[in-house]
């Protein structure tokens, strides 16, 4: 995509170099890592949220988005904002302050923990003479570094864009009113943003194209593994709960565990035998975070999508995290987006609650979170890092998908030939004996894997 950065860049510079996205991976051709210190702009607002995590907290979690990137984390700190500032979003004695540290500590990136306009981020470049990115810009940075999937590229690739085209379109609002009356300084840098913005138009439709390809495949697996004769379990959670961990702990995998956010950012999925002999596929999935942003929501639907085909979800959670309640609040809301409502417990799939990371806390604290927030008739506490629970945990997917295989017996037509063929491949055959219209067949199958089949493939009883 070299055409779009060289574009960025050059019409960055035409637009007082405020709106581009283009990421820091000019900066990642330094010898040193970037230099970056986190703002968390506290902005008071009259709509207290019921959950509202600290200040501080807010900001821990900032730093560690920044820390997801290779950058070298200088500081940071909270800025409270009680009236924004249209200009430059902060006051002017924190830009000062600001300023000393940028030149002190030679800051090459101010990370602002909020959304700024075109126009704040412009100026407070500026003034502290320092490439300043808002939240949405670093969490594309993240994602556009672990994309390792050609949907996860197109995805992200495609959020860029809007990211771009919206902040173009912002800019180009503010240039007109300033312009005011004076109809002689139109011209150029009009037609030149409208020219962008078109092309950034063309791109947006090919990728969305492309994107549907993609997805068309993804749909023919999909279906392919609809036909898999497995339970599909999937693991949801917030980002860094722990999911791939877990994951590794049930497979035997080795899919990146990080303290890092974000680890993950494709679905992986893998077939897993049960200590019962059952066997599931488990797929592990991105990371949830708090005002992730709309349009990286939008993005990622498709992939999480994924979650909605599952016939059980696990929702992981890090016990020990302060704010753990809040997390699971956010995951609850972002899966109700896709449809799947984890608090309606007789509709839709089963979900059981993991509370992880068990080894941080005192059986006490545990037994405390067990019990507290919404109720959920199914945590399971557990730690996957030590594989503390995990047989709980394992026992609970095999309840809930039907703990005892059915044992059914059928009469396949003998023209049914792929009826029988899959009973010997996946179900234990006790007995068949040939009769005049076919062999009547007694077994023993996974319910799941039964219901499965049978919907596609209809039998006579
Ligand atoms: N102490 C402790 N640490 C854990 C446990 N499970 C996971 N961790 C750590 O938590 C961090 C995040 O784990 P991951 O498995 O990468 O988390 P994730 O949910 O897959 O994160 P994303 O892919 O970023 O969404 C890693 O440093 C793990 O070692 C646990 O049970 N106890
Ligand atoms: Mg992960």
């Amino acid at each position: 995509m070299s055409d779009t950065d060289d574009r960025s860049e050059r019409d960055g510079d035409q637009n007082g170099g405020g709106w581009s996205a283009e990421g820091l991976g000019y900066l990642q051709k330094r010898v040193d890592k970037p230099r970056v210190y986190v703002v968390h702009p506290d902005i008071r607002s009259d709509t207290a949220e019921l959950l509202e995590r600290s200040p501080a907290a807010k900001l821990e979690e900032a730093k560690g988005l920044a820390e997801a990137i290779d950058i070298e984390l200088m500081g940071g700190e909270i800025i409270p904002v009680r009236k924004r500032r249209a200009a430059t979003l902060i006051g002017e004695g924190k830009i000062e302050d600001l300023k000393a540290i940028s030149e002190n500590q030679e800051i090459d990136v101010f990370v602002f923990d909020a959304e700024l306009t075109p126009v704040q981020q412009r100026n407070l470049e500026r003034e502290l003479k320092a490439k300043v990115i808002d939240r949405t810009a670093l969490i594309l940075e993240i994602f556009g570094n672990r994309a390792s999937t050609r949907e996860g590229e197109l995805q992200v690739e495609l959020a860029h864009l809007t990211y771009q085209k919206s902040r173009l379109v912002r800019s180009w609002t503010h240039l007109e009113r300033q312009r005011g009356g004076a109809g002689f300084m139109g011209g150029p840098g009009e037609t030149q943003i409208e020219a962008d913005r078109r092309i950034i138009s063309d791109k947006i439709t090919r990728l969305k194209r492309a994107l549907k390809d993609v997805a068309k495949t993804r749909t023919l697996h999909r279906a392919r593994r609809q036909k898999a004769p497995y339970p599909i379990v999937a693991l949801v959670g917030y980002t860094n709960a722990g999911k791939s961990t877990l994951f590794n702990r049930l497979t035997r995998a080795e899919v990146l565990a990080e303290d890092m956010l974000f680890a993950t950012l494709d679905p992986t999925m893998r077939a897993v035998e049960m200590p019962s002999g059952r066997k599931i596929i488990l797929s592990d999935t991105v990371g949830f975070i708090s005002n992730l942003p709309t349009m990286l929501v939008a993005a990622f639907r498709a992939t999480l999508e994924e979650v909605c085909e599952a016939d059980l979800i696990i929702h992981v959670r890090d016990a020990s995290h302060e704010d753990s309640d809040i997390q699971a609040a956010d995951v609850t809301e972002v899966l109700k987006e896709l449809g799947i409502d984890l608090d309606a417990f007789d509709t839709g799939v089963p979900v059981i609650e993991a509370l992880n990371k068990g080894d941080l806390l005192s059986p006490e604290e545990m037994e405390a979170r067990i019990r507290e927030g919404v109720r959920h008739p199914d945590r399971v506490a557990i730690s996957a890092l030590s594989g503390e629970g995990t047989d709980t945990l394992i026992a609970r997917i095999d309840t809930l998908l039907g703990t005892a295989d059915y044992k059914l017996t059928k009469l396949i037509p003998y023209s049914d030939g792929k009826a029988r063929a899959w009973l010997k491949a996946n179900a234990k055959i006790l007995s068949e004996n040939a009769e005049e219209e076919g062999f009547r067949i007694e077994f023993q199958v996974d319910p799941v894997a039964w219901d499965r089949f049978s919907k596609n493939h209809p039998l006579p009883d």
